[in-house]
């Protein structure tokens, strides 16, 4: 009998926990079918953690999520906390639980299912072939440096500090060169090495580290034109490795290529076994409650989670494949439909899913 998987599942605040509904289920087919056994725990996290406990990353939340094997989370975040002080939003919680949990590095798959082509507002002959990872740096840079207001000679300043030290540089680009090397062997590092003194110090580690990958073919793009070239020539690219913000922003960039973020699952990773896995997207909050969400996001981060975490790749697998089945017979929600007129709901996408997943 297999041993039994600890989860954490931390739904969070818009279609986060409509999202997890789905991906739920998808557990539970998948331990019917392989004989994988998941004890799943939940916590509160984000908005509804501030509204219940007046903090975004309860000390408890974060102690079942450390005593789990790994982590299924939604998403945070919506209107009703915009305008709280940092310490009581909902995206401090999500910085707050990456560090925590020591998740330095964010694995985020775009991929294009070829039926998905019209989906996407990019012409199907730019997307032919496009097969990316964008490994995105996910405990520094910008949104962990020091942050402050101030009065300066014309009135209220605001600071945010970006600081990068060679050692968080070179642990995400060994593992994105270790990747590479897994698929075609090409990294694009990212950065801004024209302006930024943290992006200077990230190349000359990256061409530091590049002669101990010879098989990998290195080149550096400065991310401006890598905004660019992702649209023009997108099946170039296999892996992508940049900073936390730049890869924050090229992934919801990514995510267009393949018809729609809704579709972006992620994994953060640190140094052993152990992830988070999540949609790319945030709780979108103009739709959340209407029950219309794609839920294929978060269904393929539990794809990851059984590849990356578990290794069970049979049933991870099983579970893109199901994706796959489902899409190949037109089934759509309305992020990637068409016909809009035609789109199902969240909970109808995951039956479908899970009644494909077989062995
Ligand atoms: N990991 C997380 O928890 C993240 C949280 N956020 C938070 O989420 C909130 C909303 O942020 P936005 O900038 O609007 O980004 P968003 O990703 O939530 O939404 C952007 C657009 O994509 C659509 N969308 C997103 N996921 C979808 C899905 N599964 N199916 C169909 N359509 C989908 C939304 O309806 C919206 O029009 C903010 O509070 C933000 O801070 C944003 C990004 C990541
Ligand atoms: C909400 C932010 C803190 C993060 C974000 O946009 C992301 O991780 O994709
Ligand atoms: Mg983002």
């Amino acid at each position: 009998m297999a041993d039994v998987k600890k989860i954490a599942v931390i739904a969070g605040d818009g279609i986060g926990p409509e999202v997890v509904a789905e991906a739920e289920k998808v557990l539970k087919k998948t331990e019917e079918v392989f004989g994988y056994r998941f004890e799943t725990e939940h916590g509160l996290f984000g908005g509804i953690a501030i509204d219940e406990k007046g903090t975004p990353l309860p000390e408890d939340t974060l102690e079942m999520c450390r005593r789990s094997d790994a982590v299924l989370l939604g998403a945070v975040g919506g209107p009703k906390w915009d305008n709280n002080p940092k310490e009581l939003r909902p995206e401090t919680g999500l910085l707050g639980i990456r560090k925590a949990l020591g998740l330095f590095s964010n694995i985020r798959p775009a991929v294009i299912f070829d039926c998905l082509k019209d989906a996407s507002t990019l012409k199907p002959e730019v997307l032919e072939g496009t097969d990316l990872i964008v490994v995105r740096e996910l405990t520094g840079g910008i949104y962990f440096g020091e942050k402050l207001r101030r009065e300066g000679e014309n009135g209220e300043e605001a600071v945010d500090t970006c600081v990068y030290n060679v050692k968080e540089v070179e642990r995400i680009v060994r593992q994105a060169f270790e990747i590479a090397r897994t698929r075609r062997k090409k990294l694009a590092s990212v950065d801004k090495a024209n302006v930024l003194e943290t992006s200077r110090l990230w190349r000359e580690t990256v061409n530091r580290i590049a002669p101990d990958y010879p098989d990998v073919e290195l080149e550096h793009v400065l991310v401006d034109n890598c905004a660019m070239q992702l649209l023009r020539r997108p099946s170039s690219f296999d892996v992508i490795v940049t900073e936390n913000m730049f890869g924050d922003i090229l992934s919801d960039e990514a995510a267009m290529l393949t018809g729609s973020i809704g579709m972006l699952s992620s994994a953060s990773l640190g140094e052993g076994s152990f992830g988070l896995y999540e949609p790319v997207h945030g709780s979108a909050p103009d739709i959340a409650g209407q029950g219309i969400a794609n839920p294929i996001a978060t269904i393929l981060s539990v794809a990851l989670m059984f590849r990356l975490t578990f290794g069970y790749h049979d049933a991870a697998a099983a579970i893109e494949r199901a994706v796959k089945e489902v899409l190949d017979a037109g089934h759509r929600t309305g992020d990637i439909a068409v016909d809009k007129s035609s789109a199902i709901g969240t909970q109808q996408m995951g039956d479908l899913i899970v009644a494909a997943i077989r062995q």
